[in-house]
Order: C-alpha cells, then structure tokens, then sequence
C-alpha cells in the first residue's frame, strides 16, 4: 500500500524562511500543514512578509523581503523549535525590536547559545533569566566575522545562524563544536545552495558569504520522521508500506530510519523516487544502534522494541531530553506502564522484549509520543492516548492515515509466532 505522507517540516519552515529573505516570489508545492508550519507562516506574516496559500493549501507562495524585516513586531512560536531558532536570527539582520514568546513547553528548550551568538555579531538582547522566552531582540543588522558555536543542545541554533549569514555585513565563519544532528546542517546548506547562497565548508568550520538570495520554486519531500511510523508499522505486521516522494537523494536524514529497520529484519528498497519496507516474519533484536543523527525516529524504534527477539540498545540520544518533553524519559515511563522492561542512561535506551499489558500512554503533548506508540497499538492491545491530538504539530490527519492502512489490529498467526 502507498501511504500518504505530509511534506516535511524541516523543509517547510527552512524554505519559507529562506524564500522570506529572498528577492522576488517563490513557491512551494506540497509544503506540510501543520501547527509547527503554520505558525511559521503565520510568524513570517507578522514580519511582514507576504504569503499566499492556495485553496487547497497544496502550494504556498512567499513574495521574499530581499532583506531582513524592519518595523518590529511580536512573534508567536507556539510550540515549534524551528521558529524560535530560525526566527531570531532572519530579524537580528533586519530594523527594529521584536518580541518573542511561544507555550510553556517551548518556553523549557534551550536558547541560549543562539542568543550568545546572536549578542556578539551585534543583537541587542534582553530575555527572561530563567526561561528562553519571551524574548527581544533589538535588530540593526549582524556584523559577520568568526564566530565559535556548541552545537550539543541542538543543531537548529547553527541552521538559523547559517540561514541569516548572507544578510550579514561581511562573510560569517562559524567554527562548530559537538554538533547533534548533523543531516539537519546538510539540508540547510542544500536549500541556502537553492537559494543561490554561497557556503564553505572545512573541518569543523563553515563560511557563508554575504550575498543576496534569489527567490526559487520548491517541490517539498514528504516528511520522512512522518514517515518512520508508517515504515514501523509495516515491519511489526508482514505488511509492505511505500512512501512516494521519498527516495535516493532526499534532503532528510531521518530516511535513514530503513537502515535500522534493515537491521532488525526487514527488507527495504530504496529507489530514485520511493521507499518501500516489507516486514519480516519477526523482528529482530540483540542490536546496538546510534540515533544521535535521527533522533526523532528513537522513539519509533523503542516503541515497537517490546515486540521483537531480544534486547535493542539505542544510543547517542542526550539532545532527544531536550526536545517537546524529555523523550527518554517519557518512553521509559510509557513502556514501563506497559510492563516493559527498560534500562536508562544519559544518551540511551535499552529495551528489553516481552509482553505488554494495557495502559493509558502520557502524551506529554509530544506528537512523536502519540504516534510512536500508536504504532505499537497496532500488535499490543490495550493501548490508549491521553492526547491524541497532539499528533497536530506534524500531522493533523496521523490517525486517519493510520487507519486506512492498517485497518484491524494484527493478530500474529502460529506461523508466525513459529519464525520467533
Ligand atoms: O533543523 C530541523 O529542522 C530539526 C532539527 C532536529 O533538532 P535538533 O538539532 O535539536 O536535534 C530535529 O529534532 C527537529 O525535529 C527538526
Ligand atoms: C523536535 C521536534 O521539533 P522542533 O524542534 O522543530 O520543535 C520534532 O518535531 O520532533
């Protein structure tokens, strides 16, 4: 079956701002609508930028300022790290004071090496000492020069920086330390090169010259952490599930999540425009794997760990505590409602297989929480969600969408149960 996945988050909000900073009028097709996005947008609208949706949402069309904003102006981020990061930054290079605010659980995620950053290459910044928002920023325009980041919190401090930089005065060149999340800094420099930015990269130092975007048209990729679910969900029930769209030479890392499915037993084919999973007889455990750079889908693989042949070991993951609620933990608290064993450190997981018993899984309003765990409700009965809407931060229709392709609960046959 082909399941239909949203555009990607990460793409949307990165190509509206950069099409927000860009000369003339750019389009994006099959952008994701969302809350994450839609705040973006809505954000970018506060600014003054102009963008028009058409009736079917199926496009968005950003008429680009050419330079920062000016004017001032309160910005809402809502829940999304993605504004509160990249946002900041496109208006330090701009005219005039800006307030910042989102909710309470964004309000928790670290600024701080962002608004450092942001201080020496000539912001003026005032913030909350104990919380990152709200936040204002008094703009007239960034220096550029060198620039020392730790990236170890998160990886969207750099995107932001690195997306502001051709606005800047001179070239920017920012040495990097400990950064997480490294694909997210592929496909920002990806889509700055779309937008006719100039970047260099060498060791652990990018460069970024000053020089005007060019607005561009954009087809967004379907969301591949969206998609993980629907790929998990094939692996725990012999099903095959493929994701148009999506293929050899995507901008987003987190289709890296096959590979790991791969190694706990089932097949994938990757060609130039689809992926496709097919589960195998059972699922295979006894791996230790690294998610440091797709640490949005831990989540999928720990929730469906339970079912397979022996213990999985995720690692790498510190920076998935700081994201819509500390991941680790909510996983470990979730799975041991279930009856499931698990073990903890700082930056990992283990998981150890065996049977669930119903429960009541705390959302801890983190949509990775809801679907992740939907996905084992489709082989462990019994299982509920304190806020399924949630799911609305990346995809409002997450359980519609699962319905359709997996309509009835799966229900192991002997054969099966004989290949475990
Ligand atoms: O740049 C991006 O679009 C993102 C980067 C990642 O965050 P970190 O860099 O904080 O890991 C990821 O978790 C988030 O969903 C989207
Ligand atoms: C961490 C996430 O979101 P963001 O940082 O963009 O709020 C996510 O979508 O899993």
């Amino acid at each position: 079956m082909k399941a239909r996945i949203p555009g990607s988050k990460s793409i949307t909000n990165r190509a509206l701002v950069l099409a927000a900073s860009a000369h003339g009028t750019s389009r994006l097709t099959a952008p994701l609508v969302s809350d994450d996005t839609v705040a973006f947008r809505e954000a970018l609208t506060a600014l003054g930028v102009r963008v028009t949706t058409a009736a079917d949402d199926a496009s968005w069309t950003v008429t680009g300022l050419g330079r920062g904003p000016r004017g001032g102006g309160r910005i809402w981020c809502a829940d999304a790290g993605t504004a509160a990061r990249f946002l900041p930054p496109f208006v330090a290079t701009g005219e005039g004071s800006y307030v910042f605010d989102g909710t309470d659980q964004l309000k928790a995620r670290p600024l701080h090496p962002l608004t450092r950053a942001l201080t020496r290459l000539g912001a003026r910044i005032t913030a909350d000492p104990a919380a990152a928002l709200p936040l204002t920023v008094d703009a007239d325009g960034l220096t550029g020069g060198e620039l020392a980041l730790p990236s170890g919190l998160s990886s969207q401090f750099l995107s932001g920086l690195l997306m502001a930089a051709p606005l800047m005065r001179a070239p920017l060149r920012v040495r990097v330390h400990d950064l997480v999340s490294r694909p997210y800094i592929d496909m920002t420099l990806a889509l700055m090169t779309r937008f006719g930015a100039r970047t260099e990269e060498s060791g652990n130092d990018l460069s970024v010259d000053p020089a005007p975007y060019r607005a561009t048209d954009l087809a967004v990729e379907p969301d591949a952490s969206t998609a993980s679910y629907f790929f998990a969900a094939a692996a725990v029930t012999v099903r095959e599930i493929t994701v148009p769209g999506l293929g050899l030479g995507s901008l987003q890392g987190d289709l890296g999540f096959v590979d790991v499915l791969r190694k706990a037993g089932a097949t994938v084919r990757v060609t130039d425009d689809e992926t496709t999973v097919i589960g195998g007889p059972a699922l295979r455990g006894g791996f230790d794997v690294d998610m440091g750079n797709i640490s949005d889908t831990f989540m999928t693989l720990a929730a469906i760990a339970p079912l397979a042949d022996a213990p999985i070991t995720i690692r790498g993951i510190a920076h998935a505590r700081l994201k819509e609620s500390d991941r680790i933990a909510a996983v470990a608290e979730n799975l041991g409602e279930l009856g499931v064993t698990t073990e903890v450190g700082p930056d990992r997981i283990t998981v150890v297989p065996g049977p669930t018993r119903p429960a009541r899984i705390a959302c801890h309003r983190d949509h990775r929480i809801a679907m992740a765990f939907s996905v084992l409700g489709l082989r462990a009965p019994g299982i509920t969600l304190d806020d399924p809407d949630c799911v609305a931060k990346t995809f409002p229709g997450f359980h519609a969408e699962l319905s359709r392709l997996f309509p009835t609960p799966f229900a192991p046959t002997d054969d099966f149960e004989e290949h475990r």
